[in-house]
């Protein structure tokens, strides 16, 4: 044991601010975000999206903006979100392994714009192109089919890679797909494309605006909890999180962020590999509601909400605030 008071006072090192960072022991960069960005038809388009104020959905030219305004602010990877024309999606949602869906088109935008300056993860599951919003293939009961679906999120990862895709990142939850799609990306030549698993993710309420985003909240019937996890539940995480990384997955998610850190914390102790956090939908919201009721200062909530996923154990996040905390950081 150290001295004690008042031998030790804590309140030395934090008297001045020279002090205080000298001390800090998390710090929060640019590099720490992942930026997701919802994609639209047409040209010269932005749609900004009533529940998630300050985002909005950009035709191709506006994505390519985005890439290079994130590779000016240091912001490594960008996240994509296609808002699917309504007549392009199906009960099988096979437009997500059409080469020109608005996904490749997105990718190949960004390419054209930065090259590689900055990393592409694209999302695997089928919610933005299925007539019902689940995120895989229905039953006549409604039920979302495991293997089934599988098969089809591997040729929707080899859709994607195909296209130019960084890091694929299913966020579908089924079993056995993390397997599925590296076995496939090996046996089609992408040894190099990395795999971001959302291991343990949770059938949440804070998901609502990005069903806005993606327009599948009123396609959607019933919920997702038959194949996301139970807020309860963090041992089944653990689970979880083993069988992705044993299937081989470069990295783990957990989704959503703040209320979940305690999971995010079990991961990095017991596996000590990339955890990363998606700050979701709903907690964007909450933040930017709370600052314009007055709640709080918003550039302070921001960054200390972030910095929060980093001392958690996070190698970074995935948040609709990442162009403003970048900014405010460079
Ligand atoms: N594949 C679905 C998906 N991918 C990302 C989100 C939510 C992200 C957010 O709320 O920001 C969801 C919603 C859902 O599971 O219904
Ligand atoms: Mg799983």
């Amino acid at each position: 044991m150290t001295a004690a008071y008042p031998h030790a006072r804590l309140r030395r090192t934090r008297a001045a601010a020279w002090s205080r960072a000298l001390h800090r022991e998390t710090m929060l960069t640019p590099a720490d975000l992942i930026w997701p960005l919802f994609v639209t038809e047409g040209s010269g388009v932005e749609e900004p999206i009533a529940s998630l104020p300050g985002v909005s959905r950009w035709s191709f030219d506006g994505i390519a903006e985005r890439a290079r305004e994130a590779v000016t602010l240091g912001i490594p990877c960008l996240a994509l979100f296609p808002n699917t024309q309504p007549g392009r999606r199906s009960e099988d949602g096979r437009e997500a392994l059409n080469p020109e869906n608005l996904m490749c088109q997105a990718i190949r935008a960004i390419r054209d714009a930065v090259g590689d300056g900055v990393g592409i993860l694209t999302d695997v599951a089928l919610d933005p192109y299925t007539s019902h919003g689940q995120d895989g293939l229905i039953d006549e009961a409604g039920y979302v089919l495991n293997d089934r679906t599988v098969e089809v999120l591997v040729g929707q990862s080899l859709n994607q890679a195909a296209a130019g895709a960084d890091i694929i990142a299913p966020s579908d939850m089924m079993d056995g797909r993390i397997g599925a799609i590296r076995a496939a990306l090996e046996d089609e030549g992408y040894a190099n494309i990395q795999i971001m698993a959302y291991a343990a993710k949770y059938a949440s309420a804070f998901y609502g605006p990005f069903r806005d985003a993606v327009g599948s909240r009123g396609l959607l019937k019933g919920d997702k909890k038959t194949y996301q996890m139970d807020p309860g539940n963090s041992e089944e995480a653990l689970r979880e999180v083993a069988l992705d990384l044993a299937e081989g997955a470069d990295s783990v998610m957990v989704k959503p962020g703040l209320p979940y850190l305690d999971i995010v914390r079990r991961v990095k102790e017991r596996f000590e590999v990339p955890v990363f956090a998606y700050q979701v939908s709903g907690e964007y919201a909450m933040i930017e509601a709370a600052a314009a009721a007055g709640a709080g200062d918003r550039d302070a909530l921001v960054l200390e909400t972030l910095l929060a996923f980093k001392r958690a154990g996070c190698s970074g996040v995935l948040t609709y605030h990442a162009a403003h905390a970048a900014r405010l950081l460079t």
